[in-house]
């Protein structure tokens, strides 16, 4: 006998059957007149087990069959209401007894800083939770640009992606961009247009920037529905449900409850109307490009109405996959209207790992050939975050199993450091809690606790019972899944121990959060001693140094955030001569002496103008950290009859690196050059590389004293800015960019870049997709937002003339300016600023 409970209308019904699957089937009829559809079971969390009909048998398909799991992440511009949505989501699901409120502050998903001190559940990076028989893992992505690279990180690990916009602000500039990150790595996507509740809101006027701004095939499969109301003696229209497109109903929640009640009624009147066209539209959307669709519309003899919800369900998950079509879907979060049909259409339309192509994993050795993991026939797993629990103090490393069962107690080598330990506890985290379990099969997410060594990003490979990698084992250990370019950090704060007693606990403080976050850096002045800690943006190091003070409890004294400025060599220098540098040591055997001939240049900023033979000889060179490269004469023979050649080119490298710390002029570290070693001299009764990198430093550092000062210069950060206006604010925004600030603008609204042209056979016209009438717009007492009429301003401009912008921005344009900006890349600064962003920052 297998039981649910089902909570409905406040109360618990309670539905049997012998038989799992006759329960599911019958379960409607057990509430008449309800539709119910991902209804909420409820989670018996201090027993880990789940109350009424999920048996054990049930639980173990869904921890195990791949087919069953949906790894998505919710993609967002800030304040579209990802967090809303996805408390509702929570619990719906029964894994939250009561729904979070954002502006109360008592979310379970919000990760900034004030609820930071919480604990782990708010940072969590994964959270887990089954709807219709499905388990859902849910990969938090963050919002702010700061974390840009994180979104990036995250967006790799899921197979499916649910994007939130504001119904009234429609397709935002972050959300752009997010979207073609998450296009471009080829996952598929619903839509779900949210605050359908606020006045100005439009359903139909969204749908067509979706078409057009983000040139996506939409399919409509459910739309807002209104009720008249007086308010005022005016009539307004409620937002009160929606419209079910595929089955053809309307469901309706009951104001001013939480929204786990819903009537399902046929439709009548204009509903029904609109329903029609928007009927036909999706199914010849469909028709379009899906050739069983064809065969099923014409076997129903043309007739759009007549096409069975499932025909409709199974086209559309075919083609999201492929795809070729987004799913809309509309709602309100915070009225709690319309988050179920979306964890439906998360579990009807986003993939499975199963649906997902195998990723590859790459070499670091070059000439080891791209593998996808399927062909591996080995364990693998990518650790995509690194948490520190403040509560236990433990490490908890979220790892998505890409091949294999990885189980308690396996070996774990992680590729990246190349270290071997155990994985010596499992888990799987819910919304507020976590469940030790005993393997991770692939596809699923889950924990490993207690790890020395695994950092986020790292790759771990594992091996899998009576399986012969398909490469030899030596090879394998040299692969990585998805390795991710991290980008420059462009500011840095100053970190030091309040007393010597605290520099050990310091310092493993650091390591905590250097595994926790690699687009963090921390770099050590050999000449100063003095540790500092860089970071992509200013809210970036903010939360790190609360993380350090607060969570991990360090008595440390952290400097004011401040840009990271560089110093660079101009480009027209050369050097009459190369530097000749011979440097002795005393070893074991006696005293050596090295002998390193080297010049220095500036690689130029636009390398796409420089010589061909120069950005050949660039390509042949390594690329070392802060966009230096390093260039050894292919005539030089570094075999040495004691010294492995590895050992003697790591040495070189890192005596270049650390020789290029300091620049002789700022003392800033050196960024943007170009060290060429045409001879060096390695004695032979040398019997270790490791004298070799102190010589380097000193060569490197004796090269950059011949460059003359005034060739010497300084570089910043400069910043690809977007500024988004009305067409009225244009003049002033671009006269300040260009005059106050430095900044290069590069192009008026040509936000169409990455999208085909209008005479493209791709391109999708938003004129001719199927919208909805916003029948509510009208109603609108204030001035309804022109979303078409809005103007991108792109811009290149120096980061320190942004700082503090937002704020100039809201107060030029009236408050209707916003913003999104990114580091592009470090340039010199034009010798009539030098001087002032000298004395203003270094002063
Ligand atoms: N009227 C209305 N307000 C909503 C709705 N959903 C969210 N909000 C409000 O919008 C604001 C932002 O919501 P969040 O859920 O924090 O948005 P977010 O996308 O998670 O924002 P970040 O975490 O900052 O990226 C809050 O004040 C919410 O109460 C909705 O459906 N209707």
């Amino acid at each position: 006998m297998v039981r649910i409970s089902v909570k409905f209308l406040h109360r618990n019904v309670l539905c049997s059957s012998t038989n799992r699957h006759s329960l599911r089937h019958n379960l409607p009829t057990c509430l008449p007149n309800f539709f119910v559809r991902g209804y909420a079971v409820e989670l018996n969390r201090k027993s880990n087990s789940i109350k009424g009909g999920r048996g054990a048998k049930e639980e173990t398909a869904l921890a195990t069959d791949v087919r069953l799991v949906r790894n998505i992440g919710i993609i967002a511009h800030i304040d579209a209401g990802k967090t809303t949505t996805t408390e509702r989501m929570l619990f719906y699901s029964g894994y939250t007894k009561r729904i979070g409120n954002v502006d109360e502050g008592d979310t379970v998903m919000d990760y900034l800083p004030a609820e930071r001190n919480r604990g782990i559940t708010i940072t969590s990076a994964a959270i887990t939770f089954d709807w219709n028989n499905h388990r859902v893992n849910l990969i938090d992505t963050p919002g702010h640009a700061d974390f840009t690279f994180e979104v990036i990180r995250s967006i790799r690990v899921l197979d499916g992606a649910v994007t939130v916009l504001d119904g009234v602000e429609g397709v935002e500039a972050q959300t752009e961009k997010v979207w073609h990150q998450a296009k471009n790595m080829g996952i598929p996507r619903i839509i779900f247009v949210n605050k359908m509740d606020r006045e100005g809101a439009g359903f139909g006027r969204t749908v067509r920037e979706v078409a057009g701004k983000l040139q996506a095939k939409t399919a409509v499969i459910n739309i807002p529905m209104f009720k008249s109301e007086m308010v005022d003696r005016m009539t307004t229209a409620k937002l009160c449900g929606i419209i079910d497109i595929i089955e053809m109903k309307s469901i309706e929640w009951m104001p001013g409850t939480d929204g786990r009640e819903f009537a399902v009624a046929d439709l009548t009147g204009e509903n029904l109307e609109e329903a029609k066209k928007a009927r036909v539209s999706l199914v010849e959307t469909l028709a379009e490009l899906d050739e069983q669709m064809v065969e099923t519309f014409l076997e129903v003899d043309d007739d759009h109405m007549a096409i069975a919800p499932k025909d409709i369900k199974a086209a559309l998950r075919r083609c999201t996959l492929e795809n070729r079509v987004v799913p809309v879907l509309s709602g309100a979060s915070f009225r709690n209207i319309g988050v179920q049909p979306l964890l439906d259409a998360v579990i009807d339309y986003l993939p499975s790992p199963a649906d997902r192509p195998s990723p590859i994993m790459r070499s670091s050795n070059a000439k080891i050939r791209d593998l996808p993991v399927a062909q591996a026939n080995a364990g693998s797993a990518l650790a995509f975050k690194v948490i520190h629990d403040n509560h236990t103090g433990k490490i908890l490393v979220f790892v998505r199993v890409y091949s294999g069962t990885l189980t308690a107690y396996d070996k774990i080598f992680n590729t990246s450091s190349r270290t071997e330990e155990r994985a010596l506890q499992l888990s799987r985290m819910y919304a507020d809690s976590s469940i030790k379990i005993d393997s991770i099969p692939e596809g699923h997410i889950g924990v490993i606790s207690g790890t020395k060594e695994v950092r986020t990003g790292d790759t771990i490979i594992f091996e899998t019972q009576g399986k012969k990698p398909s490469i030899p084992r030596d090879q394998l250990r040299t692969m990585q899944l998805l390795p991710i370019d991290i980008p420059s950090p462009v500011f840095f704060a100053s970190i030091e121990p309040k007393t010597a007693s605290d520099s050990k606990p310091l310092e493993i403080a650091l390591e905590t959060l250097l595994r926790e976050d690699p687009s963090l850096k921390i770099s050590v002045d050999e000449e100063t001693g003095q540790t500092q800690l860089s970071g992509m943006g200013e809210l970036h190091l903010e939360i790190s140094r609360d993380r350090l003070i607060n969570d991990l409890k360090v008595n440390a004294h952290v400097g004011k955030i401040q840009i990271a400025y560089k110093e660079g060599i101009d480009p027209r220098y050369s050097a009459n001569k190369p530097t000749i540098f011979e440097y002795s040591r005393a070893v074991k055997n006696g005293i050596v002496s090295a002998k390193a001939t080297i010049s220095i240049r500036g690689v130029p900023e636009d390398l796409e103008f420089a010589d061909e033979a120069f950005k050949q000889e660039l390509s042949n060179s390594k690329a070392l950290p802060e966009s230096n490269y390093l260039t050894i004469s292919p005539e030089l023979e570094l075999a040495h009859p004691k010294i492995d050649l590895k050992d003697i080119q790591l040495a070189i490298e890192n005596g270049v690196s650390s020789g290029l710390f300091h620049g002789k002029k700022y003392g800033l570290p050196v960024n943007s050059v170009q060290v060429s070693i045409m001879d060096i001299n390695i004695p032979p009764e040398l019997d270790s590389a490791a004298p070799l990198a102190p010589a380097l430093r000193f060569a490197v550092s004796a090269a950059m004293e011949e460059v003359p000062p005034d060739m010497k210069v300084l570089m910043e950060p400069v910043m690809d800015v977007t500024v988004i206006v009305d067409e009225e604010d244009i003049g002033s925004v671009m006269s300040d960019i260009s005059s106050a600030r430095s900044g290069r603008v590069y192009a008026l609204d040509d936000d169409s870049a990455s999208r085909p042209e209008e005479d493209d056979a791709e391109y999708i016209d938003p004129n001719l997709v199927y919208s909805p009438p916003d029948t509510t717009l009208h109603l609108s007492k204030h001035n309804i937002r022109k979303t078409l009429d809005k103007k991108l301003i792109k811009a290149k401009v120096p980061l320190n003339e942004m700082v503090g912008y937002l704020k100039f921005l809201r107060s030029m344009t009236q408050g209707r300016g916003s913003f999104i900006m990114a580091f592009d890349r470090y340039e010199r600064v034009a010798k009539d600023r030098t001087e002032s962003v000298w004395a203003k920052e270094f002063e």
